[in-house]
């Protein structure tokens, strides 16, 4: 099953700081300080759920494309249910769950059970009337689906719980369909940075310019753009939801956006931005960078052994979110600057 992989950055403009670190430098804030903060008695404004990288089929566990990571494709939904059951069990329940890509595997496809998948994972995110979910859309939803096919489904999540409408855009992170003008631009940046036969094996040094990530048009940073000179106007706070991670020092260089730089740029432009939130890269990541934003990945299902759990709850206050993590997600005060 298991083959071996051919191994045949960069800053925005603005960033004067050293470097980036390695993500396994990051430095975690655990628990022990976030049970103080829950002793001063504090109340959040709200509080909502994530989870990424469910990634269920019905198969026996598997590995990973270099067979480094068990994954275990049919107790990734026994552990959805124990974090869906956590949700339930808060009091006040979290007012949405940001569910961040790759919902249920690209085998799927293969055994013609996508929609069974999909059902069977929606079942249990919407388990006896939890909160809201938002889906970001992940590389595996486009193995199993055709973009129309998403559009029409409950991952579009276009009007759930207040979004405004307009705010997903007509643009996604992933275009891959044969018949899109931006797939045929895709596929030519793809070409210029891998010049493998299989393109979701990575080239020497930009190991990120593979099939199974993707960037960001020009329409969609202008797009991001906009919404946050919106914010920065209004004094608001935001955090940004991605499938893909944007900063190298919180994510496995191969699981980065292609264009994550343009991102930073735009993102290290405004003043509103807190926090990144993404999924893609299994074993998680953290870093809090020059402008104080907090990049988070979060650990995946997937590769959570049966016993452990890969979930957290943030809690929203006027200063900080409070990540409470579960499992192999670390707990984590993101203090605003
Ligand atoms: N080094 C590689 N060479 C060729 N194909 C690969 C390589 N790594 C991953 N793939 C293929 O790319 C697709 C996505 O990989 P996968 O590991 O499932 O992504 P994810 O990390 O999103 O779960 C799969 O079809 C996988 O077989």
């Amino acid at each position: 099953m298991c083959k071996n992989i051919n191994t045949s950055l960069k800053t925005s403009t603005c960033d004067c700081r050293p470097r980036w670190r390695t993500k396994r430098a990051a430095p975690a804030h655990r628990t022990s300080s976030i049970s103080g903060m829950e002793e001063e008695g504090a109340r959040p404004l709200f509080s909502f759920g994530v989870i990424a990288d469910i990634q269920y089929a019905d198969i026996d566990d598997g590995y990973n494309f270099v067979c480094t990571r068990r994954r275990y494709y049919r107790h990734s939904l026994k552990l959805l249910r124990r974090a869906s059951d956590s949700w339930k069990s808060e009091s006040p329940r979290p007012s949405f769950v940001l569910q961040l890509g790759d919902i249920i595997d690209g085998f799927n496809k293969k055994h013609d059970a996508s929609r069974k998948a999909l059902d069977a994972v929606l079942r249990e995110l919407n388990n006896d009337g939890a909160a809201a979910v938002h889906h970001v859309w992940g590389n595996h939803e486009f193995y199993n689906f055709s973009r129309e096919e998403l559009s029409a489904s409950a991952l579009n999540s276009k009007g759930v719980c207040g979004a405004e409408e307009g705010a997903a855009g007509d643009s996604y992170w992933y275009d891959f369909s044969p018949r899109s003008e931006r797939y045929g631009q895709a596929l030519r940046l793809l070409l210029e940075h891998n010049d493998n036969e299989e393109l979701n094996n990575p080239p020497g040094l930009e190991q990120r310019f593979v099939k199974f990530n993707g960037g960001f048009s020009q329409d969609q940073l202008q797009w991001l753009d906009r919404l946050l000179t919106i914010s920065d106007e209004k004094h608001e706070k935001v955090t940004i939801v991605s499938h893909l991670p944007v900063h190298p020092s919180s994510s496995d260089p191969i699981c980065l956006a292609w264009n994550y730089d343009e991102v930073l740029s735009v993102l290290h432009s405004h003043k509103c931005v807190v926090c990144f939130m993404a999924g893609h890269d299994h074993d998680g990541g953290y870093h809090k960078d020059f402008y104080g934003i907090h990049y988070l990945t979060f650990e995946g299902v997937i590769e959570t052994p049966p016993e452990q759990d890969a979930f957290g709850t943030v809690y929203v206050y006027e200063d900080k979110m409070i990540l409470k993590g579960h499992g192999r997600v670390a707990s984590r005060i993101l203090q605003y600057l």
